[in-house]
């Protein structure tokens, strides 16, 4: 057998590297520390529109544009930071106590959407003072992975998720709400533990798990000038 006919016997022969497409260089860089060679990629630094819905919808659509952009394989990524204290729907008859629920509820759909422009307005106090009224400060941090073969193509996206709460914020500011999350078992915040060891428990390093899993198991094979 030839050689490229050897090489697209054994898995799907992409043209080009995946793009990672962001306007995050944070991000990116803990992308790049967390995949190392599993997953051959460059970076295109280019800010999507977000659409609203969830964390998934969000990332899939956010890999449906970059795809037509880029005209090729696309990795995209969309993060949110949830409070559990604010899930629940109140139910068709409100009292009053439920009322001020709902418009918490409210806000908190809002800043999961808007995150990035909330955090960039009411800092890491206000986003505790959202969770004031409530004893319950739990959250969650939430990863929505997407990848694209390209711009026809149905992306496939990779969930991750880190348990923790919200506390008063503890550490270097140079990452979102990093300083204000500490995850589950950890007695520092996200940005005060050392990079690796965030990279080791952290919804994006989940997320990532599942995506180098499936490069794995899909065998992509990546032309180069000289294949
Ligand atoms: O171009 P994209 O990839 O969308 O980059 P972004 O900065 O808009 O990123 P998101 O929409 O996914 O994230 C919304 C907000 O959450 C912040 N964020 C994302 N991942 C984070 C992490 O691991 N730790 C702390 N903050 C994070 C990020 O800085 C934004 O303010
Ligand atoms: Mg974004």
């Amino acid at each position: 057998m030839e050689m490229a006919a050897a090489k697209a016997a054994s898995g799907l022969v992409l043209s080009r590297p995946v793009t990672f497409v962001t306007g995050n260089a944070k991000k990116l860089e803990e992308v790049r520390a967390i995949l190392g060679q599993a997953v051959p990629f460059q970076s295109l630094k280019l800010d999507l529109p977000e659409l609203q819905g969830e964390p998934e919808e969000i990332s899939k659509e956010k890999a449906r544009l970059a795809a037509v952009e880029v005209k090729g394989p696309v990795l995209v990524e969309d993060t949110c930071l949830c409070f559990n204290a604010l899930k629940g729907l109140p139910g068709p008859y409100m009292k009053i106590s439920e009322v001020y629920h709902f418009c918490m509820y409210f806000c908190v759909m809002i800043l999961a959407v808007f995150c990035k422009w909330f955090l960039q307005k009411i800092g890491h106090e206000g986003l505790n003072n959202l969770l004031m009224a409530y004893e319950d400060k739990s959250a969650y941090a939430l990863c929505a992975f997407s990848f694209a073969l390209g711009p026809d193509a149905e992306p496939i996206t990779f969930l991750g998720k880190t348990l923790g709460k919200i506390v008063a914020a503890r550490g270097p500011n140079d990452f979102g709400w990093d300083p204000i999350f500490q995850p589950e078992g950890y007695e520092q915040t996200y940005a005060e533990m050392p990079k690796d060891e965030k990279n080791k428990i952290s919804h994006r390093s989940r997320a990532l798990d599942l995506v180098k899993s499936h490069f794995a198991e899909a065998g992509y094979i990546f032309e180069t000038n000289d294949s």
